[in-house]
């Protein structure tokens, strides 16, 4: 494939692939990360990345995590005495924002262990933590970033399984019985791309004349929500936004009108009831609303994933819609994806160490 014919889509169609193996690897490639306490710094998608994963680290081993805006750590928040580790999350390892604060707590604290998650280890990243992870998830020229996410978000949960499986807070049982619903959740990514597709060529002339695309969520979801936000506002290029249900019911339900399009994520949360409650009440004020779920779909506007997997495992998942509706309601508006935009910006505001190297 040459450069020019490169799409989203060409890395939404990898993501199976990488994915898989990723997990073959699991045994060789994935080492426990030591202590409790994890800091996360990362922003934009692999800020949403860290957040689709924490709930499953947390749920399966004995740590607690924290994710932060780099930026506004550096120069707003304490490092607490009892962090073990901080990981910073950088895809291109050239996030100013992150690598600056990594460089701020070494200077603050010589005994916190630093590591760096990155796709890049010739990176700048790299050069200011103690321990680099590769997420070898491969080149990926269109900027507005897909496969890496993804593969990011199953990075991080396959260390906490791991570091579950070192301390025995899991048994051998268990970190299979886990590997294998990974596997048979991953095999069926493909089927999540063509019942997206053909969701898409449904509702594609009412998907494209959203004044504002809204994903709603609820819990362990945030991370689908939050890069739903990421993805279509760098892509789509129209008001977008993703919260849990409970901060939309304080205050963003004002500004419903039948313009908006809902997109509502459901993972068979506890408080799923919620969700549905939500979603009955909405309806009478907006024409479009959509629902993404984890079980089969009951009608032509949801698109059911049909997975064996539990609400912490989904979010690598639910996102996959969202990134093709992404590249397809884009294009259907006439947004040239691969032609860059604003390629001074990450020097003029010295957001990236280097231009993107990107498409
Ligand atoms: N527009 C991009 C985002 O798409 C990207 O997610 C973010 C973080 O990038 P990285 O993960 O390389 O640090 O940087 C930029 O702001």
């Amino acid at each position: 494939m040459t450069e020019n014919n490169l799409t989203m889509m060409t890395y939404i169609n990898e993501e199976q692939p990488i994915l898989s193996s990723i997990l073959r690897d699991y045994h060789i490639n994935t080492k426990p990360i030591k202590g409790k306490e994890w800091l996360i710094l990362a922003t934009g998608s692999s800020l949403n990345a860290a957040y689709s994963a924490k709930y499953y680290i947390e749920s399966i081993c004995d740590v607690y995590i924290s994710i932060e805006e780099p930026f506004k750590f550096e120069y707003y928040e304490k490092l607490r005495p009892t962090i073990d580790v901080v990981i910073g999350v950088s895809q291109s390892g050239e996030s100013t924002s992150t690598i600056e604060a990594l460089k701020h707590i070494r200077i603050n604290d010589n005994t916190v262990h630093l590591m760096a998650l990155t796709n890049n280890i010739n990176s700048e990243i790299t050069e200011v933590v103690d321990e680099v992870i590769d997420l070898q998830s491969g080149e990926e020229k269109i900027g507005y970033v897909t496969k890496g996410f993804s593969v990011t978000i199953l990075r991080l949960m396959l260390l906490g399984l791991k570091t579950a499986a070192v301390t025995n807070t899991i048994s051998v049982e268990k970190e299979n019985k886990e590997l294998l619903e990974f596997s048979n959740a991953i095999d069926k990514i493909s089927d999540i791309i063509n019942k997206t597709e053909i969701f898409f060529n449904a509702w594609k002339s009412e998907l494209i004349k959203a004044s504002r695309y809204t994903a709603l969520c609820c819990g362990s979801a945030i991370g689908t929500a939050l890069e739903m936000q990421t993805k279509f506002s760098e892509t789509v290029r129209v008001p977008s936004q993703g919260m849990d249900i409970e901060v939309f019911m304080h205050g963003p339900y004002f500004e419903i009108n039948k313009n908006h399009q809902l997109f509502y994520i459901e993972t068979n949360s506890p408080v799923n009831d919620r969700l549905l409650r939500l979603k009955e009440y909405e309806k009478n004020y907006v024409e479009n609303y959509f629902t993404i779920t984890l079980n089969k779909s009951t009608n032509n506007r949801t698109i059911g994933l049909d997975l064996s997997v539990d609400e912490f495992k989904a979010p690598l998942f639910t996102i996959i819609p969202f990134q093709i509706l992404a590249h397809h309601i884009a294009e259907e508006l006439g947004n040239n994806l691969p032609k860059r935009i604003f390629t001074d910006f990450g020097i003029a505001m010295q957001s990236k160490t280097k231009p993107g190297s990107y498409i």
